[in-house]
């Protein structure tokens, strides 16, 4: 049995000030104590949201990391500063970071690596763009993309890691994938899995998707038996919609 998970990611999105009035709309509702819920804040929040969500069930996540522990790397965050902090995941390769700071297949598998060595847990984000779909490739650039980014990583870290589909195309446009379409891309990922692994793997591995996911359809997505939860942006900064997501 997978436990669902629904990840707010806030992009760069909320002061220090804003992040806290976010969390005390969250935490004073019920959440259904059956879904992992998880906010991933800037890195300036991470800190104080960390002290706020204190005692609920509510997980903390970044949003980004370098592999490397420490070093010369103007502007960049390290897993063990992370760790320090206490997040409990890092979201890893978003298409924007994809698409506007040269991450790479590489930079991923590296980054993966490292934060299961650190001791949190990847979200790992894979998708194709409009283009991509439209000409017929997008299973092809999707199995490459997992297939780059577990290049090296042995299936008993399978568990601690979780995938997040993302059609490029559905990010912050309001389209969203139909669910079947949503479920037949996150199947195709889990095959892609017990490819590289075993059934086993395939099985356990947590696979969510995202791209304009709201309360008005998330049900009909979760009730997809591919997907296991929702990578959700602009919905994730209203206290209301996202608490709907987490109630689903
Ligand atoms: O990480 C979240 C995704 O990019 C989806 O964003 P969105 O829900 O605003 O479409």
């Amino acid at each position: 049995m997978r436990t669902p998970i629904i990840a707010g990611n806030w992009k760069m999105n909320n002061t220090i000030k804003e992040a806290l009035e976010l969390i005390e709309e969250i935490k004073i509702q019920n959440l259904n104590e059956n879904v992992e819920a998880v906010v991933c804040t800037p890195f300036t929040a991470l800190k104080d949201v960390k002290e706020a969500i204190k005692g609920t069930d509510i997980k903390l996540g970044a949003q980004n990391m370098h592999w490397e522990e420490s070093g010369a790397y103007t502007g960049e965050i390290s897993p063990m500063m992370l760790k320090e902090i206490g997040v409990d995941y890092c979201i890893i390769g978003h298409s924007e970071r994809r698409q506007y700071f040269n991450e790479t297949d590489e930079t991923v598998n590296k980054k993966i690596k490292s934060a299961l060595e650190t001791g949190f847990l990847p979200i790992v984000c894979v998708g194709e763009t409009l283009e991509e779909r439209e000409a017929g490739k997008a299973e092809e650039i999707v199995k490459a993309q997992v297939i780059n980014a577990f290049k090296d990583i042995p299936g008993n870290k399978i568990a601690d890691i979780v995938i997040a589909y993302e059609p490029i195309w559905a990010i912050g446009t309001g389209k969203t994938a139909s669910s079947s379409d949503a479920d037949d891309m996150c199947g195709f990922i889990r095959k892609t899995i017990g490819e590289i692994y075993s059934e086993n793997e395939k099985e356990i591995i947590r696979i969510q998707y995202g791209g304009s996911v709201k309360p008005s359809n998330v049900k009909e997505l979760m009730e997809k038996s591919n997907i296991d939860g929702a990578l959700v942006g602009g919905a994730s900064l209203k206290g209301t919609d996202f608490v709907k997501l987490i109630n689903f």
